[in-house]
């Protein structure tokens, strides 16, 4: 049974953009409706739908060996727990969650001091009772269960802090975010005994590094071209690279291929001088991974 890792998904908001992500990596994960026990196209994988708000504390136990869970909610639960990395993604966007200070359009808060004896709703609760002891600003935290914007709306509390994304929720409530408190994007996390297991540390590196691997493709393209062989120096002065481009010969010829991988969006700055240099057939592929 040792070559068999254990590993958690987040069930919830991460849960479609992970599964997106895996699959891209290589890895096909299928969740059927109403099981908690997803497939994996690798016998070496052992897939749980776990939500993050517990992962911390399930691979901290060992009861798996590691899974993906925001940070905000591993730092919450203060797991001990192996950190492999993070990754940047959200719901639906490539961008860190933002935890904010949320009052209704109205209220005359402009700053979290303006909360002096306030009540505050959040699922967050320990982060919060934090922020406001570290800032000397006496509130009075309650735990939320969800729907937390709700409650400011409906004056059951003087604010919250509540996760936000595209800004949707708050804009759609008419509520006023007044500060930032913390990011937070999804971690990698690993048990420490299955770390230091060099079999399971080697499949969860190995997972590391594909998914890491998959998200830094994204917005990445390859860039191929001929070139007569006095304009490699100019074009290759202009052209972004990874590292350096590279150029290799044409079988008989006084032309050279040169190639290089850069950000899709420089591709339509670049061409045009790429032309204008003499570069000739050009071509621009998308790239799956990049290491
Ligand atoms: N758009 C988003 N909305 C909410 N959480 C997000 C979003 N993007 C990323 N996250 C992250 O997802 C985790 C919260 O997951 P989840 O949504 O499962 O919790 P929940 O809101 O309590 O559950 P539910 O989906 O049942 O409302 C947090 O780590 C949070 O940072
Ligand atoms: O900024 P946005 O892109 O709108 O995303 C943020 C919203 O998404 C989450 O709600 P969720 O769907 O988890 O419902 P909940 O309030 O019941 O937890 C979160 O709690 C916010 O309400
Ligand atoms: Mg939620």
């Amino acid at each position: 049974m040792s070559n068999l890792l254990n590993l958690g998904i987040p069930k919830g908001s991460l849960e479609n953009a992970t599964v997106e992500l895996f699959r891209k990596s290589g890895w096909q994960i299928s969740i059927s409706s109403r099981s908690y026990f997803p497939g994996v196209d690798d016998d070496e994988l052992n897939c749980k739908l776990i939500r993050p708000q517990e992962m911390g504390k399930y691979v901290e136990r060992g009861t798996i060996d590691a899974g993906i869970a925001g940070r905000d909610w591993v730092r919450e639960n203060d797991s001990d727990v192996v950190e492999v990395c993070e990754m940047v993604y959200s719901k639906v966007s490539r961008r860190p969650a933002r935890w904010v200070l949320v009052v209704t359009k109205d209220s005359t808060v402009q700053k979290p001091e303006d909360l002096h004896g306030a009540t505050i709703s959040t699922e967050l609760v320990g982060f919060t009772k934090r922020y406001f002891a570290e800032r000397n600003i006496p509130v009075n935290v309650e735990f939320s269960w969800g729907a937390t914007e709700a409650k400011v709306v409906d004056g059951l509390c003087d604010a919250i802090v509540e996760v936000t994304e595209t800004g949707s929720t708050i804009k759609a409530n008419g509520l006023r975010i007044v500060c930032d408190l913390m990011e937070s994007v999804p971690v990698l996390i690993a048990n420490k005994a299955a770390w230091a297991d060099p079999w399971k540390r080697q499949k969860i590196e190995t997972i590391a590094t594909l998914l890491k691997a998959s998200l830094a493709a994204e917005g990445m393209v390859g860039l191929k071209m001929n070139a007569p062989n006095d304009k490699v120096e100019a074009i290759t002065e202009i052209l972004p690279s990874l590292n350096r481009p590279t150029v290799s010969h044409l079988y008989k010829s006084e032309w050279v291929s040169i190639e290089s991988v850069l950000h899709e969006k420089e591709v339509r700055r670049i061409v045009p001088q790429l032309l204008a240099l003499g570069a000739q057939g050009i071509i621009e592929y998308s790239l799956n991974k990049v290491l």
